[in-house]
């Protein structure tokens, strides 16, 4: 008796198709052998985007198969292959791994037999690759130049023909392993059908699939069953399951699926799961012995590295900013207000957080750091020194203890350290680690990835440093060769600069501190000097004559206390807001007032705002004071070059206040500001224009035609809009998002910026301190 079951009288109503069909079909027929829950998945995403002509399924379960036909989704199924197989030009096994062989002799019969033609694709979804080539090799004489094996890693803990999903593939990944003996044309129609099904493909050979996931899947359910078996073998099992919390929970979750299935798998990849095993046996005797030698300062690393590296690894893959951004995409809706005022304090700066982690890292002893800046850039590189070793206590609440490694404590990460969005923790590091004695690579967000790199490398190469580019233009990510395997140190230069860029600066002197000889860079304007501050503070001897700054290589760093001060860079937004509002006064409290960073407060009072300083001090090296400003009948200016470098990072909300002036703002000399987290001048320019305002980019700057209102007898006459409403993209740049922010305190009407998440990377709680002092930002993430 024949177990074939056919639709005919389905096939009318069922032939509907999405409009997004793959035309003509991939595939004349697709025979999925197993409709479980991947099976049937598949068999449903094939049915949905139209990738066969004909789909027809063998399962043990007759009724799943009637079913599947009764819902339109099968041409024909049945129980016995040779009933429905004929003339498949795809064969799916979503079988257990077990009873591959089985279907392997069911194939080759039907190959033998003429039913199906010897190029037919054969693959699977098994959650191992060795043994199911393997056991390809001992049905056929040869391999099959079809088969294709494959893994999708996709899955849910429901199983069974009910519990399908023609999206469950949808962003996740396959992986395909090519043969030697595979058609390449196999391999490009598997890999058309997985894409069209929404997966996104990448190849392995079979040997690494099974070892990772050995790691990444197996070992968890194999621990998860073994912890529950642990537990439940307790005389006080009872109590210990009603009483076990969340962890236990969560930790098991996996130990409900399927026993079976988990059999075979740990049979089916028994060598690379006994070694995965092996490893983390020496893992648990080593955090063993740390908990029994109380060594607490080892048990802080460990156990910092890992839940950073749990957070890092998801951003890393993602190419996204770090912190837990609810939203990815998140927008700013921002209802005018015209008064801000209050006292507040700002969050640390960035520059000096980047510097603390490096140097303490560096440093022999401990170093405390308080007021760190806990926004993504900094947290880049916090999370690049431990994953090369260094145990770094904290953030919390701004406070750090750095265990310093000394200049040669550093090791080898065993992943691309991932910058994120950070432009100072990429140029830094590779100067740093182009020194090291081991080799290293450097990546970021694929804003970071565009950014110019070779303003870094071209000078560590004159230093003797082996180190490429390798993205599309002189960009990361970079690969640095270790010192080990070029065979000699790094050479002292001298350096003259092109342009006035810090991070260039600091990059040649920190590579110069393991170099042989003197450092020399040579700046054509002041750029912020905090390494040059900080390295003196940590005893590293640094000569600056003029625009000339030296180091000698072979020296030591000593940690210590360093006190972070507020960020004049993120100070600038809430300087602005007073400036250009009505019956404002802000007063920012202990902001750093370094002389190579207050080119902000230069040029706002070049425009006559009202702007004073008190209780100046100095923290940890660095001079810092209150800054109050009030509401101010700003004037347009021709704003000097020479400020520039010193006001780098503040030309975008320096661009609203121009807006809010009385007459033209000319701003040269500042191109620098096009190879930012985005083309600042571009970028500025367009979202003036959306708000009304009338300004002409040029090569190196813009021009602005303040709208300003002249003050009457001394009185600020702020309650005009200046700008109208409108939606901003920020093009995922923090400083565009709060520069138009600022601007809805002389909109007429809502502005709303899209893009705000990277906010987070130097100045995370910007929209609740803004609120605070009287604005009205709403944070929306429902474009999640
Ligand atoms: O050294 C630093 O910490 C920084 C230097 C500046 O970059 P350039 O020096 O490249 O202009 C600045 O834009 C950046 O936000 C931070
Ligand atoms: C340019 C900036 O930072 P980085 O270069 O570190 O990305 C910035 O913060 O404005």
């Amino acid at each position: 008796m024949s177990n074939a079951v056919s639709s005919q009288q389905n096939k009318q109503k069922n032939n509907k198709r999405s409009p997004l069909n793959v035309k003509p079909p991939l595939f004349k027929q697709v025979c999925v052998i197993g409709l479980g829950l991947i099976g049937a998945s598949l068999a449903q995403a094939i049915k949905d985007n139209g990738v066969s002509e004909r789909l027809v399924a063998v399962d043990r379960h007759v009724p799943s198969l009637e079913e599947a036909i009764q819902d339109g989704l099968l041409d024909a199924g049945s129980s016995v292959f040779d009933d429905v197989v004929s003339g498949s030009d795809l064969i799916v096994l979503a079988v257990p791994v077990q009873a591959v062989q089985a279907v392997f002799v069911d194939i080759k019969n039907a190959m033998d037999s003429g039913q199906l033609a010897t190029d037919c694709i054969i693959t699977d979804v098994c959650s191992t690759k060795v043994n199911i080539i393997e056991a390809a090799r001992t049905v056929f004489t040869s391999l099959p130049i079809g088969l294709v094996p494959a893994h999708p890693i996709a899955g849910a803990e429901n199983s069974g023909y009910h519990a399908r999903r023609a999206t469950l593939f949808v962003n996740h990944s396959v992986i395909i392993c090519n043969l030697p003996t595979t058609n390449l044309s196999a391999v490009a129609n598997l890999r058309q059908l997985w894409e069209a099904v929404g997966a996104m493909v990448m190849t392995m050979e079979a040997e690494h699939h099974d070892a990772i996931l050995a790691h990444t899947s197996h070992l968890p359910h194999l621990l998860a069953f073994n912890l529950v078996e642990q537990l439940a073998s307790h005389d006080d099992n009872l109590d210990m399951f009603r009483y076990a919390a969340g962890g236990f929970r969560d930790f098991t979750r996996i130990a409900a699926s399927d026993p079976k299935m988990w059999h075979d798998i740990f049979f089916a990849n028994q060598s690379a799961i006994v070694s995965a095993l092996d490893e983390y046996s020496v893992y648990l005797q080593d955090i063993r012995q740390l908990i029994i030698d109380k060594d607490s300062t080892a048990l802080m690393g460990l156990l910092g590295r890992a839940q950073a590296a749990r957070r890092h690894f998801g951003h890393m893959l993602a190419s996204t900013p770090y912190t837990d951004t609810p939203a990815m995409s998140a927008s700013y809706l921002i209802t005018p207000s015209n008064t801000v005022t209050g006292t507040i304090a700002i969050p640390g700066d960035k520059s000096i957080s980047h510097r603390s982690i490096m140097l303490g890292s560096l440093a022999t002893g401990v170093t405390n750091v308080t007021g760190f800046l806990e926004g993504e850039d900094a947290l880049a590189t916090l999370q690049a020194f431990r994953d090369m070793g260094v145990t770094i206590e904290g953030p919390d609440n701004g406070k750090l203890t750095i265990h310093g490694v000394g200049m040669n404590g550093l090791k080898p990460s065993k992943t691309p350290l991932y910058m994120g969005n950070s432009g100072t923790s990429m140029r830094l590091l590779a100067g740093i680690l182009a020194a090291q004695s081991f080799d290293s690579v450097l990546t970021g967000d694929t804003s970071l990835n565009k950014r110019p790199m070779e303003r870094v490398a071209a000078p560590l190469r004159q230093m003797g440093a082996v180190i490429q580019s390798t993205g599309h233009s002189g960009t990361a990510p970079l690969s640095i060769t270790g010192r080990d395997n070029v065979g000699k140190p790094l050479q002292g230069v001298d350096y003259d600069m092109p342009v006035a860029s810090a991070q260039v600066k600091s990059c040649l002197l920190l590579a110069g501190l393991w170099s042989e000889g003197t450092t020399t860079v040579i700046q054509p304007e002041v750029s912020r000097d905090h390494t040059e501050r900080m390295l003196s503070a940590f005893g590293y001897p640094v000569t600056v004559d003029g625009n000339r700054i030296s180091v000698e290589g072979g020296g030591t760093l000593t940690g210590g206390d360093i006190a972070v001060p507020a960020d004049i860079s993120s100070a600038a937004f809430f300087m602005v807001a007073a400036a250009i509002s009505q019956d404002s006064e802000l007063t920012l409290t202990q902001v750093g007032i370094n002389p190579t960073r207050t080119g902000v407060i230069d040029i706002l009072k070049l425009m006559q705002a009202d702007i004073s300083l008190s209780n100046e001090t100095h923290v940890g090296g660095e001079p810092v004071a209150d800054i109050t400003i009030r509401s101010s009948s700003l004037v347009g200016i021709e704003i000097p070059e020479y400020l520039v470098p010193l006001a780098i990072d503040e030309f975008p909300v320096l661009f609203v206040a121009a807006s809010c002036a009385q007459g033209r703002t000319v701003l040269t000399g500042a191109k620098e500001l096009r190879v930012k987290e985005s083309d600042r001048i571009a970028v500025m320019a367009d979202g003036l224009k959306t708000l009304g305002v009338d300004c002409t980019v040029t090569d190196d700057g813009l021009i602005i035609e303040g709208q300003g209102i002249q003050s009457q007898n001394g009185e600020v006459n702020n309650n005009q809009p200046v700008f109208g409403g409108g939606h901003i993209t920020s093009h995922h740049d923090h400083r565009i998002a709060m520069s138009f922010s600022v601007a809805s305190l002389r909109a007429s009407e809502q502005i709303i910026i899209e893009g705000v998440e990277t906010v987070n990377t130097s100045f995370p709680g910007f929209a609740e301190l803004a609120n605070q002092i009287g604005m009205s930002i709403q944070v929306d993430h429902s474009k999640a």
